[in-house]
């Protein structure tokens, strides 16, 4: 078959230059949802968006920890509706201990301490635009004991 094809296409200088344009074309631009991304161009995906985007979330705004509860989510960058360590061959190398190292951290903190907002704190959540998106003004908590014998708290 495919010497049949190629013996029609030798013989049709037009089908081969054909070819060959469609292939230089496809080298050049490549289409993705319909909009014509020239050969070069950085893409950014707006990752941002996509998990503010109320078609992926329900109520996306609202922290709400009980929705990953239950189901097992994907974060490895083949779910496109949630993607917090990037996808692809530049996907965050940190998962594993991201992971382990933020749940561990969450829970210390909260298991050891009782905490609450310093008198007059406001409730804010400003952000600051970076590398790493930081709070704007660094959080003021006053932790106190929680755990019955402050003994536990050494070493
Ligand atoms: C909750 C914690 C973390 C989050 C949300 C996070 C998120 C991300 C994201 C979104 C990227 C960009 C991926 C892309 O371009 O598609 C990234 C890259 C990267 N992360 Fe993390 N990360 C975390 C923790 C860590 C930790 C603990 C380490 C190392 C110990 C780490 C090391 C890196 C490195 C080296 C890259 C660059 C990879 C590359 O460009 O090839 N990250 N991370």
């Amino acid at each position: 078959m495919v010497e049949w094809v190629m013996a029609e296409i030798l013989h049709n200088p037009y089908v081969m230059r054909k070819v060959e344009d469609e292939l230089t074309e496809i080298n050049l631009a490549y289409i993705v949802a319909g909009y014509t991304i020239p050969k070069g161009c950085t893409v950014n995906m707006n990752v941002w968006a996509i998990h503010r985007d109320p078609k992926n979330w329900t109520n996306p705004l609202e922290f709400k920890p009980e929705r990953f509860l239950n189901t097992k989510w994907d974060y490895n960058g083949n779910n496109f509706k949630f993607l917090p360590f990037g996808s692809g061959r530049r996907i965050c190398p940190g998962i594993p201990l991201a992971e382990k190292m933020l749940v561990y951290i969450l829970a210390s903190l909260l298991h050891s301490f009782e905490w609450r907002l310093p008198k007059d704190e406001e409730f804010e959540l400003a952000d600051e635009f970076g590398v790493v998106t930081k709070k704007k003004v660094p959080l003021m908590a006053v932790p106190s004991q929680r755990l019955s014998d402050a003994g536990l708290y050494m070493g």
